[in-house]
């Protein structure tokens, strides 16, 4: 059964449709790349599904239920996990508490957690777990880190929460070619137990690791498929990755 079901999803600001329509499942296992240009919606849809906004039509079901138009807190308790675009680490605190405060973040609603979290004890293990599994066991503040080592600490926020779901938006930005290849290797590893949404600009990464894509262009869902599909798509090759892809 699909973990993550999107059903005609659409998001519109004012006159414009950010998100038109789009429809995609993701299974555990399965590790699922959103591509298109600068502006396609990609985004969007991933503010869409993690509750950071409200849809304007559609539906969207997590292991079944649905879930259109929970907010953000409540679907990281059923088990999406996001790591951002722009970074949202807190730079003075250590890595560990920043992994720590994101496992606490996502068990209460808003304004119990900060009364509780002393008391809580799994955080703790979550947030150990989470740092290990990302290869990423670091004394010292996050402020210290390289720009490869906040994004996997990203990554290991939001694994600290224990979603079954994981968005990644962009998680190579600013990495060089050894670090892309962590974190690809990483990816991988990630997708055996969750249901991976990547959205990455760089082709060949995506290419690489996905095992189903949807092309996205004007906020519509242009194609969707194995890479070896999309890279035969005459309609893909003629909007977006070029002849010679
Ligand atoms: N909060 C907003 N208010 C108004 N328009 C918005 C808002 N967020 C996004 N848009 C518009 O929606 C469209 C899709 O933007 P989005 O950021 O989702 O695209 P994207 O595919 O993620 O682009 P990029 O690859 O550049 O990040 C764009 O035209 C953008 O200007």
């Amino acid at each position: 059964m699909s973990a993550l079901e999107a059903e005609a999803l659409t998001r519109r600001f004012g006159g414009l449709t950010a998100v038109a329509d789009v429809s995609l499942s993701i299974a555990v296992g399965e590790l699922h790349a959103v591509i298109g240009p600068n502006g396609a919606g990609k985004s969007t849809l991933v503010n869409l599904l993690s509750g950071t906004l409200p849809p304007s039509s559609g539906r969207f079901r997590l292991g079944g239920q649905d879930v259109t138009g929970w907010p953000s807190w409540r679907l990281a308790q059923a088990g999406i996990g996001r790591s951002f675009q722009r970074t949202n680490v807190l730079r003075e605190m250590s890595v560990f508490e920043n992994v720590r405060l994101a496992a606490q973040a996502a068990g209460f609603a808003p304004g119990l957690w900060l009364r509780r979290a002393k008391r809580a004890a799994a955080p703790i293990e979550a947030a150990r777990a989470a740092l290990a599994r990302v290869g990423l066991e670091r004394e010292g503040i996050a402020g210290t880190l390289s720009h490869g080592e906040l994004r996997l600490l990203e990554i290991a926020m939001a694994l600290a929460t224990h979603p079954r779901v994981l968005l990644l938006d962009e998680p190579l930005a600013g990495m060089g070619p050894e670090e892309g290849e962590r974190v690809a290797a990483l990816l991988k590893e990630l997708a055996r137990d969750h249901a991976v949404l990547l959205i990455e600009h760089d082709m060949d990464f995506v290419f690489a690791v996905a095992d189903s894509m949807t092309v996205m262009v004007d906020g519509r869902v242009l194609e969707q498929g194995t890479p070896t599909a999309i890279r035969a798509s005459d309609a893909v090759r003629e909007a977006y990755l070029g002849t010679d892809a």
